[in-house]
């Protein structure tokens, strides 16, 4: 009987039951843990669909600076979700031994191999599992290897030269400046990976459509990281995981095909690392990151398994192209908007050739060595890195459940926090009150504190012990590339006066940079 007028009363006042649900929802959101006093747009207290759009919108970066612009250094991004300007943020929110853990924003970038997810040290968020990890393949990584990577990345840069010559500089064919310089990281990563360059800049073209694969993968993951759990309804939804499983849905990422397909093909050599840890140096050829790996695994048999590293090859495609080619682009660009800039890097590269600081090789290429001991270039490179770093979104961290104290606020455990790289490098106190204008010398201007006030704060490499494992070799890419492509071509915008666009899918990608090159002639040495 009463279960009867029960069902009668829901029948005609379900719509006003569901709005009163609705309503209370959205307040707990708002006042959800205190958070409700820190400022931001209205609708980011109530949901975190507002955030999902900010980030479909693509311009993420710009409502982060203008947010923190209006309302100062703490501003609520979602019901759970707070980003900090204040440099000073950095070290409690990044650093070590803080409980601080990654959201569940990072698993959605998880690749997917057989209908299992493949945990990388990117998107782990066990800590414990990611410091033994890191420790693993740390050696990879340090600087003392970067020797080994150099022939790599002079096999990838001697063939990009003499494409731009053929394809670009001899036709007066308009490049897609942007794109180019996409084949070039993604290419210089499967040399370093595995010896092997993925071949897009010898055929001048996507190949497997490997690059749209991983635009479109980190261009889902940024807006999706936003409400992780649309994630479990789409790609990793547990049904299509398991007819993988199955083998039933044979959705393999072209990337794994690649790594699995050169893994078969090193077999041998990998059985015989992994049984006696040694590497043969193979002549002028380098030792590559899948030989390293299978090193680690060699070192480490009760950790680092055979899926381990299939997973650390491909995360290495996955984190370090994109990011690598939209650091290329911010050089290239803004030396092309600045001829005043350019003009004085040319005149340092002129000069250092010359006076033989830096050496004749064919190509003009430009040594690891030789590039660190030009001070223009180095400005012009941390300059292009401040101003447009490539990670467009705050790198979210899990408060641990006793809370922590922030910029002198108590958060409590469980809030997503994090800094945007786009927001920290325009604090005009760290970096002067020109922060929006590209200019290079204020990196050699500074008085030594103030220059190390402006290094702690960058943040193009995040911080702390999941700070990017492979700084060292983007580097050496940057460095070594940028003075020999310069060296060996003009380069010059196709449109003067039009202004790239920009696009956040976490990482914020470059569009229409559309540039000519004239072959350049070498100033010969004194
Ligand atoms: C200019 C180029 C690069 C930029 C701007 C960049 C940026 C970043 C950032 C911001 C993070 C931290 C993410 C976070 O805390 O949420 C990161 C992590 C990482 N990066 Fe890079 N990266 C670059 C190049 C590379 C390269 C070339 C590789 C590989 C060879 C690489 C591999 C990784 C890995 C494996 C991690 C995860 C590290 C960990 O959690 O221990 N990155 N990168």
């Amino acid at each position: 009987m009463l279960l009867t007028e029960v069902l009668a009363a829901l029948r005609i006042y379900w719509p006003l039951l569901l709005a009163a649900s609705l309503l209370v929802h959205l307040l707990r959101n708002k006042y959800n843990n205190g958070l409700n006093k820190y400022p931001g747009h209205p609708a980011a207290a109530y949901t975190n669909w507002w955030r999902f759009f900010d980030a479909l919108n693509r311009k993420a970066e710009r409502t982060h600076i203008e947010l923190h612009r209006k309302h100062g250094d703490i501003v609520r991004l979602g019901p759970n979700v707070l980003s900090f300007a204040d440099p000073r943020a950095i070290k409690t929110i990044y650093g070590l031994n803080k409980g601080m853990t990654k959201s569940d924003f990072y698993p959605v970038q998880q690749a997917v191999a057989k209908g299992q997810r493949l945990p990388s040290l990117f998107s782990t968020k066990d800590e414990e599992y990611h410091a033994k990890y890191r420790r693993c393949v740390n050696n990879a990584f340090a600087m003392s290897s970067l020797v080994g990577y150099e022939p790599l990345v002079d096999s990838t840069m001697d063939a990009f030269i003499q494409q731009t010559e053929q394809k670009y500089s001899s036709t007066g064919r308009t490049c897609n400046f942007s794109r180019w310089l996409q084949f070039f990281a993604f290419d210089v990563i499967g040399d370093l990976t595995w010896s092997k360059r993925l071949g897009f800049v010898d055929r001048d073209e996507d190949v497997d459509g490997i690059v749209k694969f991983v635009g479109d993968f980190l261009s889902y993951a940024g807006p999706i990281g936003q409400m992780p759990f649309l994630d479990l309804l789409m790609q990793k939804n547990p049904i299509s995981l398991q007819l993988q499983k199955w083998g039933i849905n044979k959705t393999v990422f072209p990337v794994t095909k690649f790594a699995l397909a050169q893994s078969a093909d090193r077999a041998a050599e990998m059985e015989k690392i992994k049984q006696n840890g040694s590497m043969d140096e193979r002549a002028g050829r380098g030792v590559d990151l899948l030989m390293k790996f299978t090193q680690a695994q060699h070192d480490h048999p009760d950790f680092m398994t055979d899926r381990q590293v299939l997973s650390s090859c491909t995360s290495m495609i996955f984190a370090g192209s994109e990011t690598t080619a939209i650091s290329l682009s911010s050089v290239f660009y803004h030396l092309a908007k600045h001829p005043r800039v350019y003009k004085k890097l040319m005149a340092e590269l002129d000069e250092a050739a010359q006076n033989g600081s830096i050496g004749e090789r064919d190509h003009e290429k430009v040594s690891w060595t030789e590039a660190q001991k030009l001070p223009y270039l180095d400005a012009v490179i941390q300059e292009s890195f401040r101003v447009h770093p490539a990670a467009g979104l705050i790198l979210e961290r899990v408060v641990p459940p006793q809370g922590i104290d922030i910029l002198g606020e108590r958060i409590p455990g469980g809030t997503i926090v994090g800094c945007n790289a786009w927001v920290l490098h325009r604090r005009p106190e760290i970096f002067g009150s020109d922060v929006d204008t590209f200019r290079p010398e204020r990196w050699l201007e500074a008085k030594p504190d103030q220059l190390r006030e402006m290094k702690a704060t960058m943040f193009q490499f995040g911080a702390g012990a999941r700070t990017c494992i492979g700084k060292n070799i983007s580097l050496l890419e940057i460095y070594k590339l940028v003075p020999t492509f310069l060296r060996n071509f003009e380069v010059q915008l196709e449109k003067p006066d039009a202004e790239w666009k920009t696009h956040n899918g976490w990482f914020v990608r470059q569009l229409d940079f559309n540039t000519v090159f004239k072959k350049r002639s070498v100033p010969l040495a004194a």
